[in-house]
């Protein structure tokens, strides 16, 4: 049984038809990158993921269980940073134990033991141990972003959605973060589901691509399958077809 099953999902806003009957399957453990030009879909499409939108039509499987609503077992790492930044590191990566709890348990599970010992282990997993009393304020982005990373594993999620994680990072910063996330995923077997614009960044971490465009999956594959001509597909078929007409 597939990790992830999307199917037919269709999600109108007024007039804007953001995802026209998108279906695909994700194995457990695999890394997927959607890819896809802006506007094409792809926070629509994780929102919906992460039970933080409702489709319009369709549905969200995770293994037989349909998602209705936002789960704890799903967690989500944004393009912004969204750590405290008035906090450690250690403190932020805690927080993600919070959101596995319900509210009354939360305030005891902070000081659950078993919480301390994942927020040290994640910091570790994404290379922040010794710098897990610093205040994130005092970190640069990239780092605030394995804060990020580290928090969200901390919710011991069975679903990882990161939705742009490192469109905000320089290359050197941003292919850092992703090793990082990548390394954490595969060590915990966790699936991941990631938009990613960089289309190298893409091909460098992910296993499986999802391209969409215009709210259409397009591409559907490996990476390699993912040739230069599906990319262009994903992302320029239109300004290709202009340049044709135009010359
Ligand atoms: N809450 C909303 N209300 C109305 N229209 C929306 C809303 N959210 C998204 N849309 C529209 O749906 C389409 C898909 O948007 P979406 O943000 O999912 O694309 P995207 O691929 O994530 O783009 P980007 O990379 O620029 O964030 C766009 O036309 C967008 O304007």
């Amino acid at each position: 049984m597939p990790a992830v099953s999307v199917e037919n999902l269709t999600k109108v806003y007024g007039d804007t038809v953001a995802l026209d009957d998108v279906s695909f399957e994700v194995d457990e453990g695999d890394f997927v990158a959607v890819l896809g030009p802006s506007g094409a879909g792809k926070s629509t499409l994780l929102r919906i993921l992460n039970g933080l939108a409702d489709p319009t039509e369709g549905s969200v499987y995770i293994g037989d269980e349909e998602i209705t609503g936002a789960r704890s077992d799903i967690a989500m790492v944004f393009q912004q940073h969204h750590v405290i930044e008035s906090m450690s590191a250690y403190r932020n990566a805690l927080t993600g134990g919070l959101s596995r709890a319900g509210l009354l348990e939360s305030l005891l599970a902070w000081n659950d033991e078993s919480d301390k010992e994942a927020a040290l282990e994640a910091l570790d997993t994404v290379g922040l141990l010794e710098e897990a009393e610093q205040r994130t304020g005092s970190m640069s982005g990239g780092q605030q972003q394995r804060v990020g990373i580290a928090r969200a594993l901390v919710q011991q999620p069975s679903l990882l959605i990161a939705d742009e994680p490192v469109a905000s990072l320089d290359p050197k910063a941003a292919a850092e973060v992703m090793g990082y996330m990548r390394d954490a995923a595969k060590d915990r077997g966790l699936t991941t589901i990631a938009s990613l614009h960089q289309v190298n960044i893409a091909r460098e971490f992910g296993d499986y691509f999802v391209g969409i465009r215009d709210g259409e999956v397009v591409f559907e594959g490996s990476k390699e399958e993912l040739t230069m001509e599906d990319v262009d597909r994903i992302y320029y078929e239109e300004d290709s077809e202009t340049k044709r007409i135009e010359t």
